[in-house]
């Protein structure tokens, strides 16, 4: 079992989380990185006594280390990889949110670490490249080198335990359609922040509550799944279930269908990626299926939520779309979170700039770095552009 981790993004949802299931499991925690929040990262420190503090934010440095004159305090982009290759850590659990993940995950599996991978973007826009270097990394021992810790890829990844992926007909991923189930595009126009963030089953970071609402988020899913379970998208289907307590199911080729349930707690699969192959018991509540009663499913509605439509499209064409669907989504809901677009307009740019794309191969970390720059740049032309 792993014994030592090392948290990128600890001040986050499942940063925070992570700390709550490695004290109840007794795993020492050794490193932990947060981007601004100093005060949260101190507390922490504190609390855990890790060997190794990253701050992105460089002017937060001079206070870190003021507070831990003892300890290796690091900052920046340099700093966040030290921390994701650290030698002490057995595991590193990647909670960072956006493109930000990316390049630590690599950088860590280089280093031969294995990951607890919750940062989804990662494979969005670096799966191509992360399956190459897996292929080219020797396997020490049963366990993958990456582990799912998206609620749906960890119930996927528990489904497959004993089972030959070449039995696998195919993945169906669940979501709880967000807090617009239902509703179609005339009633969004005027929905607000606080209206968005308002998830039904989940309790989340801002940027993945967003991206749950558009829907969005299960695109980005289908993805991951693809690149985690060496599926094609055409194999990958989608089905609103608004409990959240089947977090996905696997069909195989003789019919039988499997499933993992829980109420909807990321502890749990937190807890999965770092007992895996065991199990432990920290910190899931009973099941009690007489007190859900309902579990119902509904076909997702392609029409309002045009972005899952046009995620598979980005799935199936692979490249540079995935990137430029992820970077221009960032983008759009950073814009909508400070208040300079509406939520139908995260829709419709995200659709503007996948539309204007023309694909481009990708080969290497430094092209998915290259087109996400270059999206970002396009999006704030379009969205100006269209404002002045
Ligand atoms: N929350 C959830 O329940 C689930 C999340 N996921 C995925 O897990 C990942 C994390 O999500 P979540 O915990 O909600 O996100 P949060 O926004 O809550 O946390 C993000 C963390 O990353 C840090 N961070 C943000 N930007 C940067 C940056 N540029 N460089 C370095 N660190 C940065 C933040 O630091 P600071 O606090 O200092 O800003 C924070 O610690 C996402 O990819 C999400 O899609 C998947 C399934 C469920
Ligand atoms: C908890 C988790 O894994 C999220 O990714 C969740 O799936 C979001 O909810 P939606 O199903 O609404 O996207
Ligand atoms: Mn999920």
């Amino acid at each position: 079992m792993t014994k030592s981790i090392c948290i990128l993004g600890s001040t986050g949802s499942i940063g925070v989380q992570t700390i709550d299931v490695a004290t109840k499991l007794g795993i020492k925690v050794v490193g932990l990185s947060a981007y601004k929040n100093v005060a949260l990262l101190i507390e922490q420190a504190r609390e855990l006594d890790p060997d190794i503090l990253c701050i992105g934010d460089e002017k937060y440095y001079t206070l870190l280390k003021e507070n831990f004159p003892d300890k290796i305090v690091v900052t920046g982009q340099e700093g966040l990889i030290s921390v994701a290759t650290y030698p002490a850590a057995d595991l590193i659990v990647n909670a960072l949110v956006g493109i930000s993940g990316l390049v630590p995950t690599v950088e860590a599996i280089l280093a031969g670490k294995r990951v607890a991978l919750a940062n989804k973007e990662t494979l969005v826009t670096g799966g191509k490249i992360i399956k190459r270097i897996l292929s080219q990394k020797q396997a020490k021992d049963s366990i993958p080198v990456l582990i799912p810790v998206d609620s749906e890829h960890s119930a996927i990844f528990q489904c497959l335990v004993g089972e030959d992926k070449k039995n696998i007909k195919k993945i169906i991923l669940t979501a709880s359609g967000g807090p617009f189930r239902g509703k179609k595009l005339k009633d969004l126009q005027s929905v607000n922040v606080e209206d968005v963030l308002k998830h039904p089953t989940w309790n989340m970071g801002r940027k993945i509550t967003v991206d749950s609402a558009t829907l969005i988020n299960k695109g980005f899913e289908v993805i991951e799944a693809m690149f985690f379970f060496d599926k094609k998208c055409d194999d990958i289907d989608v089905v609103i279930h608004p409990q959240s307590i089947i977090h996905s199911m696997v069909e195989f080729i003789d019919g039988s269908v499997k499933a993992q349930l829980s109420y909807p707690d990321m502890r749990l699969p937190i807890e999965y990626a770092l007992t895996f192959p065991e199990r432990g018991k920290a910190v899931a509540a009973p099941l009690d299926l007489v007190r859900v009663k309902n579990l119902t499913f509904e076909e997702p509605d392609f029409d309002t939520f045009f972005l899952l439509k046009i995620a598979y499209e980005c799935a199936k064409k692979g490249e540079s779309y995935p990137i430029v669907l992820n970077a221009a989504n960032e983008e759009a809901v950073k814009y909508f979170l400070e208040g300079k677009i509406g939520f139908v307009d995260i829709m419709k740019y995200v659709a503007k700039n996948i539309e204007s794309h023309r694909g481009q191969k990708v080969e290497s970390i430094q092209d998915v770095l290259e087109i996400d720059t270059e999206t970002r740049q396009k999006f704030k032309n379009l969205v100006e552009g269209e404002k002045s």
